[in-house]
């Protein structure tokens, strides 16, 4: 059994990752931790995640000693904010632990960036350096050698599954920008109450216009420009993206689902994206499943896809257990269906 904490515990990724590393046949968990300061130290996961009542009742334990800790440990999930991944993934690092990081502190090379648009100097650019994108059905062989693995970001991971398949395939017009409209539920905002996420003040808007860390996230993986706008629903949990772009001359329906087959074809690692064809996305059919679900329509020269996934889930917690899985040599969907 591989010994995993769970650091971040107590928030709406964290809570996912311990009902997940719980059912994990080849996983222990091996503590749940919160900040050494927390408002909710030593209350078990349960009085926070009702619907861990009888299945994880850890207590929540400050984390004071991340080195000590770190000594006992195989694996550790990072479900933390950015600069609080930032400063501890290095100490779990050095005691030689695998580690994945749901934030975004290590997912894009360069510190430019991290000043730009998470406003703080990157002090561990080794560690940016070795880091391995866990897009799951993208970077598998990448995340099989990696000892630290950057979960991406909700939105990122509904765009750039989308995309991907095309851009490789020279079936794009990057000249055009592919246009990426998300909207995704208030718990991607995280647990800690704040007037963006207060049940009154919540209305369907975008936001972020032209300036969400996520447009450069994207944009770098898929090395394609595009302008993505983020929107903010009122529901709990989900992200629906619609994209819109041009094809490059020539291409047309039939060459689009055939490139989408082949990039998405299932073998016996199963993994975690169902096509649709031309039926659209919905958001009721991923969310709490680790699934994403892509549709496509072509007119002319122009295609619309839609791409569906669970914030919490496929956005994080499931990906990042699916690279636990890849890096690990188990089947990539154990513990998730
Ligand atoms: N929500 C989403 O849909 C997605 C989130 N992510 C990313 O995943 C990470 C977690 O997100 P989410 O679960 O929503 O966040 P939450 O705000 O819900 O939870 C954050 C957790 O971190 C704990 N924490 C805060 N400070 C520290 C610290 N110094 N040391 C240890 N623990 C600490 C908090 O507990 P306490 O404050 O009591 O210590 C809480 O348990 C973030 O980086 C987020 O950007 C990525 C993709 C999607
Ligand atoms: C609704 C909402 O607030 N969503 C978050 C995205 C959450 C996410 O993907 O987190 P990372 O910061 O790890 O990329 C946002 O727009 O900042």
């Amino acid at each position: 059994m591989l010994n995993t904490l769970i650091v971040g515990a107590s928030g709406y990724t964290g809570a996912e990752l311990a009902k997940m590393v719980h059912v994990h046949p080849h996983l222990e968990l091996g503590g749940l931790y919160v900040s050494a300061n927390s408002l909710d130290a030593n209350k078990p996961i349960s009085d926070l995640h009702g619907q861990l009542k009888g299945i994880v009742d850890l207590p929540l334990q400050p984390l004071t000693n991340p080195e000590a800790i770190a000594k006992q440990a195989d694996i550790v999930l990072l479900a933390t904010a950015h600069e609080v991944s930032h400063n501890l993934a290095p100490i779990f690092l050095a005691a030689g632990c695998q580690v994945f990081d749901l934030s975004g502190a290590f997912r894009v090379k360069g510190n430019d960036f991290y000043k730009e648009y998470y406003g703080f100097e990157h002090q561990h650019v080794q560690w940016l350096e070795q880091a391995v994108y866990g897009l799951a059905e993208w970077n598998s062989e990448a995340v099989k050698q990696a000892q630290l693995i950057a979960v991406p970001g909700c939105y990122p991971t509904a765009s750039q599954l989308a995309l991907k398949p095309l851009l490789e395939a020279g079936l794009i017009d990057k000249n055009q920008w592919p246009i990426i409209n998300a909207v995704s539920g208030v718990s991607g905002a995280g647990r800690k109450a704040s007037m963006v996420n207060s049940y009154c003040e919540v209305s369907l808007q975008a936001y972020g216009v032209f300036t969400h860390r996520h447009q450069p996230e994207i944009a770098s993986h898929l090395d394609c420009d595009v302008i993505f706008t983020p929107h903010l629903g009122n529901f709990k949990r989900g992200i629906l993206a619609t994209i819109t772009a041009k094809l490059a001359d020539g291409a047309n329906m039939q060459q689009v689902s055939e490139c989408m087959a082949g990039a998405y074809q299932l073998s016996d690692d199963a993994h975690a994206v169902r096509l649709l064809g031309e039926q659209t996305a919905s958001i009721q059919n991923v969310v709490n499943t680790c699934f994403c679900d892509i549709g496509w329509k072509v007119q002319g020269q122009h295609i619309v896809l839609t791409s569906a996934i669970d914030n919490l889930l496929k956005g994080a917690s499931s990906q990042a257990m699916q690279c636990i899985n890849i890096r690990n040599a188990f089947p990539q969907l154990t513990a998730l269906v």
